[in-house]
């Protein structure tokens, strides 16, 4: 408990008087990663947008309960929210680099935050980022060229180096992989593995071999709720609840 990175107490989520998330409470630590799966609509992207108050963006999203990083309530309102999504970044589903240089694209976090004084500090910044991200020998010579002129998986690289270069202390990774390709998505399966100690990372998977290959634990949803936690060989071997048990095998969902 105490070395909770991310902590959700009694978490439930409203669009108007829809109830998509109800009474959601579960621990998030700083080395692991963590799969959100669950049948279509069941609130899996809903509550991974509570956790860095992506849901403000939505009119009529209202959430009660309790999210705390370490140890701080993310929805007091003293919580400056421009830090809170550098220091939680969020990977969605389609890759979305900005209309700009591939540089440009990493640089514009770090910039934002006065995280580099020089240009030599920010290139040092950006080469990391890209390296760390697994993408740097493929773009080492096109720095200038628009994000948007790489493939689907490189952008969504590209996405990722740009999650990384404010140093992060969470990633949030919504279907990461639906839009790209099995070779992309090996790609990006690899480089979680590769983050994973340094950054918390969630992910929201449709697709159980994926979860079961990049995740340490499981969260089945169902429903707006939280149905079952636990270790992924668990959850994939020997669920303790019937609906998580019928959702793995296939039965419904
Ligand atoms: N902006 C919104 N306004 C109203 N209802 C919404 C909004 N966004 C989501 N919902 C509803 O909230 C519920 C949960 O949706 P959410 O997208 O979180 O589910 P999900 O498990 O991520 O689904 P999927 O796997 O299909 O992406 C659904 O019933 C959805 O229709």
């Amino acid at each position: 408990m105490t070395d909770a990175k991310l902590s959700a107490r009694n978490v439930s989520v409203f669009y108007g008087a829809t109830r998509a998330i109800d009474d959601v409470s579960m621990d998030i630590t700083r080395d692991e990663v963590v799969a959100f799966i669950g049948p279509s609509g069941c609130g899996k992207s809903t509550f991974l947008r509570t956790l860095n108050r992506m849901n403000d963006t939505v009119a009529n999203a209202r959430v009660e309960g309790t999210i705390l990083l370490d140890g701080e309530d993310v929805y007091a309102p003293a919580m400056d929210v421009v830090e809170l999504r550098a220091r939680v970044g969020m990977v969605f589903q389609k890759p979305n680099p900005f209309a700009k240089s591939i540089y440009a694209n990493v640089a514009y976090g770090p910039s934002i935050h006065g995280l580099a004084r020089h240009r030599d500090d920010m290139d040092r910044i950006v080469e990391d980022a890209l390296r760390r991200a697994g993408l740097w020998d493929e773009v080492k010579d096109r720095l200038d060229a628009s994000g948007t002129t790489l493939s689907g998986g490189q952008q969504q690289r590209l996405c990722i180096a740009r999650a990384i270069a404010v140093d992060p202390e969470v990633i949030l990774m919504d279907e990461p992989c639906s839009a790209l390709d099995p070779i992309a998505t090996a790609r990006i399966e690899e480089l979680i593995h590769e983050l994973r100690g340094r950054y918390a990372i969630v992910i929201v998977t449709h697709n159980m071999q994926q979860a079961a290959r990049v995740s340490q634990r499981t969260a089945f949803f169902n429903l707006g709720r939280l149905v079952e936690f636990g270790a992924t060989s668990d959850i994939f071997t020997n669920p303790v609840e019937e609906r998580t048990k019928d959702y793995i095998t296939g039965r419904y969902g």
